[in-house]
């Protein structure tokens, strides 16, 4: 496989130990594919087929889309837990939230066998990793990475690392990390501290690194695109609205399209907005000052925890994204997070606060006057509402954050 710095544009391989995740120069890499003599019409109709199936590689969301992911990867190495192949809803109560835009889908992320969105890149990613020989894979995590990570070293009977702070993480995922097995590592900082020591320790340790600074990833991460415009016909919305945090889904999503679009499979690019919590928003400052250099927050704090990050490695494959896509930013707060949260539930599809990030954004979007009533949109719900109950107990139990018209507290009664 080709890979290509996204800084200074020089080319590597990355078919061999030790797996390369940066270049000399710093600059992340992304996979570089030669699609010059794909037959869009034929592989539209090879995905088709492909949807329909049951208990076989092709069935996997991702993997359904092999040939435009890792064309390389012999099909027995592949990895899966039957990942992608989520679900896409248009509850009213949520598009009348979020201003009553013309159109709005859900693509619940959070249906993936972990519950979250990082399946669909770490299939990619641990099939890779076994691919090159390697038998322990680590990353670090708020939760989900790790969570997700665990769950496909179990699969494969391979051992997994996983760093995770040891505050303001949802005890929940820590916890599906320790169920599925891998060796838990507390520590004391944030995300960035952990990828930080990853990065330069990994080769010496023996781990193949599973983080969004795995080019793999974010090749596995881009099929949510592929599924969401084979849901809707090929006919993207105009907005695709997702959170930001380690950006690798914006990554994703701007490769993904880039692919979709260089390929023939549209003919139209949808704009795409990334949400930042306010307490840990680099990325929308950075954008909204229309800089080119991210200065990252070095204290990030948000009740979003899997937002919790200030120095997300993807910045600049995102800012790439967004000059594609004629993208925008926004931040918003706790509070207008949680109100989104408490709404998506009541509609009966439900996320973790991370996710309600993108309807929040959206409904800000819309009071702006940047996407327009008339306007379509697809909001990328990331994780399971049950990734992290704590939230629900402090916005129904104990009447925390806004909305008292949502809340649902239980009521004792007398038998
Ligand atoms: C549920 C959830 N939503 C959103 C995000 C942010 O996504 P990204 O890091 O790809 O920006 C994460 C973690 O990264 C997450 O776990
Ligand atoms: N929310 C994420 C943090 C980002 O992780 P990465 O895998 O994209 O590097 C998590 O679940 O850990």
């Amino acid at each position: 496989m080709k890979a290509e710095c996204v800084a200074c544009g020089a080319e590597m391989s990355v078919d061999q130990r030790p797996m390369r995740y940066q270049c000399a120069c710093g600059g992340l890499l992304r996979i570089v594919h030669d699609f010059r003599h794909v037959d869009a019409e034929r592989l539209k109709r090879v995905f088709d087929e492909r949807r329909g199936m049951r208990h076989c590689l092709h069935a996997s969301g991702v993997w359904r889309y092999k040939e435009l992911i890792a064309p390389e990867l012999p099909d027995r190495e592949a990895v899966t837990r039957n990942e992608g192949n989520t679900g896409l809803y248009e509850p009213d109560a949520v598009r009348e939230f979020a201003g009553g835009i013309r159109r709005l889908h859900l693509k619940a992320q959070s249906e993936n066998p972990s519950g979250s969105f990082k399946d669909n890149g770490m299939a990619a990613a641990v099939s890779h990793g076994r691919w090159l020989g390697y038998d322990s894979f680590a990353c670090t995590s708020t939760g989900n990475t790790s969570s997700s990570l665990s769950m496909y070293a179990a699969v494969m009977g391979m051992q997994s690392i996983a760093l995770v702070p040891s505050s303001e993480v949802s005890p929940n995922k820590v916890l599906q990390t320790v169920g599925y097995g891998a060796q838990v590592l507390a520590f004391d900082g944030t995300y960035d501290d952990g990828i930080r020591w990853l990065q330069a320790q990994a080769e010496e340790q023996g781990y193949y690194v599973c983080n969004s600074v795995n080019p793999l990833r974010i090749e596995g991460q881009k099929s949510l695109i592929y599924e969401l415009a084979q849901d809707l016909a090929w006919q993207l919305p105009d907005w695709i609205v997702l959170p930001g945090g380690a950006l690798s889904n914006a990554s994703a999503l701007g490769q993904g399209l880039s692919d979709l679009y260089t390929i023939g499979f549209i003919d139209k690019l949808p704009r795409v907005a990334v949400v930042q919590a306010e307490g840990a928003s680099p990325f929308h400052r950075m954008a909204a000052g229309a800089s080119k250099r991210l200065v990252p927050e070095p204290k990030p704090s948000t009740r979003a925890s899997a937002l919790n990050i200030g120095n997300p490695p993807s910045w600049l494959k995102a800012l790439r994204m967004l000059e594609l896509t004629n993208g925008v930013t926004v931040a918003v707060s706790d509070a207008e997070i949680m109100e989104a949260k408490a709404c998506i539930d009541r509609s009966g599809v439900g996320c973790e606060p991370a996710s309600a990030a993108a309807v929040a954004g959206l409904r800000k979007l819309v009071r702006e006057g940047v996407v327009a009533r008339d306007e379509t949109a697809a909001c990328i719900l990331t994780g399971s509402m049950l990734k992290d109950t704590d939230a629900l107990r402090e916005f129904h139990l104990e009447g925390k954050w806004n909305a008292p018209e949502l809340r649902n507290p239980p009521r004792l009664i007398r038998l």
